[in-house]
């Protein structure tokens, strides 16, 4: 259940003339999501999905939006925001944010091998690349800052060997990030939630990545952990699985080479991205607001991915 704005038909019959994608045929909600509404639409002219945002507000859309744009525009396979006649791909529908995206076919790939890894390291090089030229800069809103703010919340509420661990890793962050080697890392726009949950593929092919809501302008190396994090690892112990671990970073490395400075960011990017998933859900299981996170993801996954990277040696990037 997550379908917070219900829309109908109906609604869409004075909405979609703006449009050239003709006449809306089906509307379906769909179920899965947690953070927006979200429906697959039909019409005359294919399948989209239209999604209304629940949160996230007219000023902050741009980016997200633009950037998907701007990333199908390059090759990258991503959902393709729509326009309509006044070039417009940002709309409003029941007084909420809105957009129609193009409709990505296949499936989420949640038990992969190394091939699908390999799939994505190449698209992820590719997408880092294609949003070198993307000029809306807007900041990782899950980054340094908000691992800050968000731990003295969360402290409270866990026990004194992981109040240590918490406190340890954001200052072991803190340190790294006025390093001169974080200083070297390239940078730009960063998907930051590419989990195997928001890649589709049709059997080991790649069809696209979607979910940008969480993207922002942080390292290419901080996404690339983050994908790791959950591609490549066995999912019982938080332990890198080698196989797919080499997979995806050789995959990504052949389309956008690894600098001697990331080699050196490797293991605590690697658990930055476990970081910033740990106190994100322990934010959620300790704090749920009103009507969301039906179902809370589970912290402890997290607590152990940042101890076995931070107790365990790290495969070379290249
Ligand atoms: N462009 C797309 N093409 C095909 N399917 C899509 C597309 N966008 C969303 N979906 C489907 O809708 C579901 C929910 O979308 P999405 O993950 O973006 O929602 P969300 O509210 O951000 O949820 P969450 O934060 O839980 O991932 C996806 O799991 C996927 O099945
Ligand atoms: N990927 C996040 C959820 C937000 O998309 C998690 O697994 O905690």
């Amino acid at each position: 259940m997550a379908v917070f704005t219900p829309v109908s038909l109906d609604d869409l019959t004075d909405w979609m003339p703006q449009f050239n994608l003709g006449k809306p045929l089906a509307i379906k909600g769909i179920s899965s999501g947690i953070e927006n509404t979200n429906f697959f639409l039909t019409t005359e002219t294919g399948e989209y999905v239209l999604t209304i945002f629940e949160k996230l507000t007219f000023a902050q859309l741009p980016f997200y939006l633009h950037l998907m744009r701007h990333l199908a525009e390059r090759g990258v396979l991503v959902p393709a925001p729509v326009a309509n006649h006044a070039g417009e791909i940002l709309h409003s529908l029941h007084g909420k944010p809105a957009s129609i995206v193009t409709k990505l076919e296949g499936s989420s790939q949640l038990d992969p091998r190394p091939a699908h890894c390999a799939a994505v390291g190449a698209m992820l090089a590719k997408m880092h690349l294609a949003g070198r030229d993307f000029g809306i800069r807007q900041p990782n809103l899950r980054g340094l800052d908000w691992w800050r703010m968000t731990t003295p919340t969360v402290l409270p509420y866990l026990s004194e060997s992981n109040q240590h661990l918490l406190r340890a890793e954001l200052h072991a962050q803190e340190a790294f990030a006025a390093s001169a080697t974080y200083r070297e890392l390239p940078n730009g726009p960063v998907h930051a939630d590419l989990f195997r949950n928001n890649v589709m593929f049709d059997g080991e092919r790649l069809t696209g990545f979607f979910d940008f809501y969480f993207a922002g302008c942080d390292t290419w190396i901080f996404d690339v952990a983050v994908t790791v994090n959950d591609w490549c690892i066995d999912l019982d112990t938080g332990a890198l699985d080698a196989a797919r671990v080499r997979a995806l970073l050789d995959a990504y490395h052949a389309v956008r080479p690894f600098s001697a400075a990331e080699q050196e960011a490797w293991r605590p990017m690697l658990q930055a991205g476990a970081l910033r998933f740990w106190l994100s859900r322990l934010y959620d299981f300790h704090l749920p607001r009103e009507a969301e996170m039906l179902t809370p993801h589970d912290p402890t996954h997290f607590e152990r991915i940042l101890r076995q990277r931070i107790d365990n040696p790290v495969p070379e990037l290249f």
